[in-house]
Order: structure tokens, then sequence, then C-alpha cells
């Protein structure tokens, strides 16, 4: 009974460590049959002792009961959105007021702005206890049980750390084309697009359906940076993957406007080449005191920017 007890507890930590390594770093140590052999493993070994089981065993990301409804959920901070830039010139504007606002010593980071939907997650001494959508901004629904499906969320962080984070749900693009081939096969109406398909799948009440979308997660953000230490915007950033989290390794720091010009010249060539929908370039000032400086006006940030790019123009043959 007591060697059932340790090795439960050493197939919990062997399948996290797993699990991290296929779907953050995408970089997988052992084949997909090893991990389901130990998996279904765990599986038997905490029915025939539930009193090993944890919340956070990875064992739980498919929750059981079908839900009524979401609840609702107050962010603590709100979420905010972004003020839009549209040209080369909106861009220049932006860094004109921040210089002005700030000064001339500044740097940037640019990030992908993933075409999905902002989600928060809550964590408690390191345990997933809470995900929510964003809502209006201040009140969300809880679909913490459709979040834990998705397997690049760390079920437990690799510190004891309570803290809020924030990212963008997302349906790979692949898993989009998959998705609408077998509507159509059912003869059901198709999604117009991976956002639409991501936001559809979280707002499942069943998490059976959720787990079976294929969804994905990149953080960008933490409820309250300063608790952290972090004293930047891509010290956050590199925080987050310390804890285990997935965040988009395009992020880049930028000394200057041009440079911003530059990134964002770069990835309206590039965008195409990415494995999901990307509906802009996030363009923030990376000092944290900087941004307190800045601060918001009643729904954006002044500290940050969201360049789109053009909508796709429909090529009709
Ligand atoms: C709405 C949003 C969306 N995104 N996406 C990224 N990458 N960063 C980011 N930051 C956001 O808002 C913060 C600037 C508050």
């Amino acid at each position: 009974r007591s060697n059932a007890e340790s090795r439960v507890k050493e197939l919990q930590e062997l399948l996290s460590r797993y699990n991290y390594e296929y779907h953050v770093l995408d970089k997988p140590s052992v084949p997909d049959v090893e991990y389901d052999k130990l998996l279904h493993e765990l599986k038997q070994l905490e029915e025939e002792y539930p009193e090993f089981l944890t919340p956070d065993s990875p064992t739980q990301r498919i929750g059981g009961s079908v839900l009524e409804q979401f609840s609702k959920v107050n962010h603590k901070t709100p979420m905010l959105s972004l003020g839009n830039a549209f040209n080369e010139q909106d861009l220049r504007d932006f860094d004109k007021r921040v210089r002005k606002a700030v000064g001339d010593k500044i740097s940037y980071i640019c990030e992908l702005k993933i075409d999905g939907l902002a989600v928060s997650l809550r964590y408690e001494k390191g345990l997933f206890v809470q995900g929510a959508t964003r809502g209006d901004g201040s009140v969300g629904e809880d679909i913490t049980a459709n979040l834990k499906t998705i397997r690049s969320i760390p079920l437990r962080l690799n510190k004891p750390f309570s803290l809020e984070v924030r990212g963008e749900a997302f349906m790979p693009r692949s898993s989009f084309l998959q998705l609408n081939k077998e509507k159509e096969e059912r003869e059901e109406l198709p999604f117009a697009n991976p956002r639409n398909a991501a936001a559809g799948s979280l707002r499942q009440l069943d998490p059976r359906i959720a787990s079976s979308r294929n969804l994905d997660l990149f953080l960008y953000g933490i409820g309250e940076l300063g608790e952290t230490g972090a004293e930047t915007q891509s010290g956050g950033l590199d925080l987050l993957s310390e804890l285990g989290f997935k965040t988009n390794k395009e992020r880049r720091k930028c000394e200057s406007i041009e440079e911003v010009l530059q990134y964002v010249e770069e990835w309206t060539e590039k965008r195409a080449e990415l494995e999901y929908d990307i509906d802009g370039i996030v363009i923030k000032v990376d000092s944290l005191s900087q941004q307190e400086e800045l601060g918001t006006t009643v729904k954006s940030p002044r500290w940050a920017i969201a360049f789109k790019f053009p909508a796709e123009e429909v090529v009709t043959v």
C-alpha cells in the first residue's frame, strides 16, 4: 500500500513532466505509447487507492460533470482591451505620446497578437484553481473545467506561487480545418475561422467536447506583475516560462520605433507560416514602472497598442 502511494506520486511527477515536454516545449522525450501506458497505470492505481488522488493529477484534466451553465467570475484587475494602430504613422504617433510622457529612455517589447480569446487563470499556492473568459473585462464566465483540458496549461506550477495570469486561448489552424471537415461530414455548420472555433469550444458545457478540440494557450501577462518581482514585461514573460507556462517565442525587445516597424514588417510577410492565426502585433513599453507612469484610460493601457493587419482580402476566384 505504501509503495502504491509512492508509485502514484512517481507517476504523477513523471506524466506531468512528459506532458510539459510534449505540449509546452514541443520536445517529447518518450513516445506517446509510453505516456499512454503510464497514464493507464496511474488511472488504475488512483481508482484502487482514491485517497492518493490529487486535483493536479494528470488524470484530472477532463472533469466529469456536464455543467448546467457557467458561473460568473469578477476579475480583480480589469482585463483591458487594446487601442489600435493601422499604419506606420499611427505607430509613430504612439511612440511620440509615450516619449512625451516618460522621456526618451524607453524600450518596447513586441509580441504576436494571437487571434483567439483572452482568458485569465488563477493559481493558489501553485495549484490551478480557476479560469475565466475576459467577458466585458470586469466579469467573465468560469470555464475552469474546459481550460483544464488544454494540455499546455500546468495544473501545478514549479513554485507554490499564488498569482493570476492572462493569455490567449486559440485553436491551431490544422485542428480548425480537421474540425470543419468532421462538421461537414456530419452536415453541421462549419466554424467561420479558428477564433470562432476556439470560442465555441471553450463555451461547451461538457468538458469532454472541449477536450476533443485540441485547444492551446499562450500566456502574455501576469495580473499583478509587481507581486512577482518582475520589472519588465519581457522579464515577466521569462518568469511565466520558468513557472511552466507556454509563452510565444517570437517576442522581441525593440530599442526604437524603427525596430518595431521592422518587426511589424517582418511578421506581415511571415504570418502565413505560423501554425495559428494572428490578427496583429502588440507593442508594449517594456518597463513596468513606465507602464505605471503612463497608466490606462477607462478601457485601454496607454503603454501598449495593437498594430492590426489589414483584414484578409478574400480572394474570389
Ligand atoms: C489584450 C491583450 C492581448 N495581448 N496579446 C499579447 N501578446 N499581449 C497582449 N496584451 C493584451 O493586453 C495587455 C496590454 C493589457
